[in-house]
């Protein structure tokens, strides 16, 4: 199989979807792997890397869509990289289709078949290529809340970890998942009183077992929410029904009752955003103002930090990848059935449950879709 890979064309995204040890593996196993010249350049590898793996740099992106059977990429494809895609060739990165309707009609439109990363699953129901993008947004989050709340960025001035004789910041990260547990720590060890809301008891108990001392643990009910929200200094999102758009969970009128000043940082922007005022922002302008609340909304955080980002993506992602190109997409998601929950397009039809109710699109039964 011919695996190709462009260069991210996001505003500030410096990930790429194949590392130079990703490309010898497949290399190896017998496939041909096209690089984008310069695809590898943000996250530190250069053309000289891949083509000491094996693989074969391309011109440009037309070249990579025209002539691959599976494309591997970080981000969702952009308008212009939607349009060169093609009935039968495999699409595989995130996609978070649910809070995207163009990207959605495109992709329906192509006739490709596209797996997500964020809607394969493993067995212990965890979502094995979003976490450890996960767990570097979750780290990133408090240090980027943590500049948003300086007075220069339009924030109340508050320091994490206070000094002796004054009280450190109130962070309240909503959703204990992945990225919540990430971001909590990073917090509680800045020095911040934190405390997290979620609506999963058991989340909670091990919450409690593992960082009891560290930080505290609040049932994400309407009346909590409000009541930390309205405290806080900083707020951050982290709630994630799979595949669905994102739970708004605080609504423009409570920013009125949150001191001035005070910092959201909406990791669940990717799939919508869990507070009403959020909407997508780029690494280029992160922060805005709604109402003297600052929030910072970046829809792919990890590419700030993309050469550990591309490493841990690349390593969760190379199995899959080599199954996908050794036995075909249809063999490999009939093997693996949390493969299989990845896939979100097929031939012009939506096949993921989740996305389908968010956007209103009847859907195809997956298992119907390896028949199809
Ligand atoms: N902006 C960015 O660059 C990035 C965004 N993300 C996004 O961050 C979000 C969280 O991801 P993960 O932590 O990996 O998900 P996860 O599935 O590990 O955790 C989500 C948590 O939210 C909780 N939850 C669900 N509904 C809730 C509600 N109504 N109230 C309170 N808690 C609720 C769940 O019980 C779960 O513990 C996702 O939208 C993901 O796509 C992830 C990586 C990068
Ligand atoms: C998960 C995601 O959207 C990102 O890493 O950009
Ligand atoms: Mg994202």
């Amino acid at each position: 199989m011919i695996i190709g890979c462009p260069k991210e064309i996001k505003p500030q995204e410096f990930r790429v979807g194949v590392t130079p040890v990703a490309a010898r593996e497949a290399v190896t196993h017998g496939h041909k792997v096209l690089i984008e010249a310069g695809a590898g350049i943000g996250a530190g590898f250069s053309d000289a890397d891949y083509i000491e793996a094996g693989a074969e740099i391309a011109d440009g992106a037309a070249d990579v869509f025209a002539r691959s059977d599976m494309i591997v990429k970080v981000k969702e494809p952009q308008a212009g990289e939607r349009k060169m895609l093609r009935e039968g060739q495999v699409l595989f990165t995130y996609l978070h289709l649910a809070p995207d309707p163009d990207q959605t009609r495109d992709l329906l439109a192509s006739g490709c078949t596209a797996i997500a990363y964020e809607t394969v699953t493993d067995r212990s129901g965890g979502l094995p290529l979003l976490a450890p993008m996960s767990e570097v947004a979750g780290k990133l989050a408090p240090q980027m809340g943590a500049w948003t709340l300086q007075k220069a960025n339009g924030g109340r001035g508050v320091l994490m970890g206070g000094v002796p004789g004054v009280g450190p910041a109130e962070v309240v990260v909503i959703g204990g998942g992945v990225v919540g547990t990430h971001a909590a720590r990073v917090a509680a060890g800045m020095g911040a009183k934190v405390t997290v809301l979620d609506r999963s008891l058991p989340r909670m108990r091990y919450l409690d077992d593992v960082f009891g001392g560290q930080f505290g643990t609040r049932y994400a009910s309407a009346g909590n929410t409000a009541e930390l929200v309205a405290q806080a200094d900083m707020v951050i999102g982290a709630v994630l029904v799979p595949g669905a758009a994102a739970p708004k969970l605080v609504s423009r009128a409570q920013l009125s009752d949150m001191k001035p000043g005070a910092a959201i940082v909406d990791v669940a922007i990717d799939q919508g955003g869990c507070f009403e005022t959020s909407k997508a922002t780029t690494h280029q302008d992160p922060i805005y103002e709604v109402d003297g609340i600052m929030h910072y909304c970046v829809a792919n955080m990890p590419g700030a930090v993309a050469r550990t980002s591309t490493l841990a993506l690349g390593n969760a992602t190379m199995p899959f990848l080599i199954a996908l190109a050794d036995k075909g997409w249809k063999q490999a998601c009939t093997d693996d059935p949390h493969l299989l929950d990845g896939l979100n397009v097929h031939a012009g039809k939506l096949t993921n449950y989740a996305v389908g109710k968010a956007l209103g699109i009847d859907v195809l039964s997956p298992n119907l879709a390896l028949k199809a």
